[in-house]
């Protein structure tokens, strides 16, 4: 059995005109085995939110193939949004929730959207699971950013999403708030089975992954199995010094 959830085959964005626009990613190929939990790390424009968008269908890629489940994303935007609706589940910085909607309504919303039954039982089992149980009722402006990212994951878990993406979740929180999420991320891999790419600046957070994958000028330069925060944060630096290298070697 093919146990790669996500096949990425030669991913290539370019952001405006194909011969003078921005090169975000170019000729990135990955495959990720089903129930693991990967972060994606690079310096500042180096493509870490243009893959995850072209991964999980939010932006179409200028050329190369996405496979998520075996199944390429392909298609007009009604096939898109439903492959979407069936097997990606998306987490932002900024939580993106509907403040007039109850907790409890947000996470049921994509369920409904898809057109499919709202199972509240189902929905207040995943908001227990997040440790948001006695705040079903509430809407997001009355919560913590902390409680704000759990009600975004709850939401994005409800549809057992084959690949859950999240870009920056903990971007937004402190410190404490921050290790809850990542704990809740981690659970959800460790103990659901489920597959997560997070992007994230933060050696911390990435530690928490089982790898680390490392972009820079939009091509995969690197993998780091059972990242520690140190090792990562050392990777890291050194991605910089080489990028302001080249920057000045290209300037000269
Ligand atoms: N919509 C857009 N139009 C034009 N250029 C874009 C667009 N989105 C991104 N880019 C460019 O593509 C490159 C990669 O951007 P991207 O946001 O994917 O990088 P990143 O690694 O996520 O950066 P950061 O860590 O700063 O968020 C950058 O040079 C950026 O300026």
């Amino acid at each position: 059995m093919n146990n790669e959830i996500l096949q990425l085959h030669g991913l290539r964005k370019v952001h405006g005109d194909d011969r003078t626009g921005v090169v975000a990613l170019d000729d990135v190929s990955l495959a990720l085995p089903a129930g693991t939990f990967t972060a994606v790390m690079g310096p500042s424009g180096s493509g870490k939110s243009t893959l995850l968008q072209c991964a999980a269908g939010l932006d179409r890629p200028t050329a190369g193939r996405v496979l998520v489940a075996g199944r390429e994303m392909t298609g007009d935007e009604t096939e898109l949004t439903r492959f979407r609706r069936e097997h990606i589940g998306f987490v932002f910085q900024q939580f993106n929730l509907l403040p007039s909607l109850t907790v409890l309504d947000n996470v049921t919303l994509p369920l409904r959207l898809a057109g499919k039954r709202p199972d509240r039982a189902r929905a207040i089992e995943i908001l227990e699971r997040v440790g948001l149980g006695d705040r079903i009722g509430h809407r997001p402006p009355a919560l913590s950013g902390g409680q704000q990212q759990r009600t975004a994951i709850a939401r994005a878990l409800v549809t057992e999403p084959s690949v859950l993406f999240a870009d920056e979740p903990t971007g937004a929180l402190d410190t404490r708030g921050a290790r809850a999420v990542l704990q809740l991320l981690q659970q959800a891999v460790r103990g659901y089975g489920r597959t997560i790419v997070m992007v994230t600046h933060d050696p911390v957070a990435a530690a928490h992954a089982d790898a680390v994958l490392f972009l820079a000028d939009g091509r995969l330069v690197g993998r780091m199995a059972d990242p520690t925060p140190d090792a990562v944060a050392e990777r890291l630096a050194r991605l910089g010094d080489d990028v302001a290298r080249d920057a000045v070697r290209a300037g000269e």
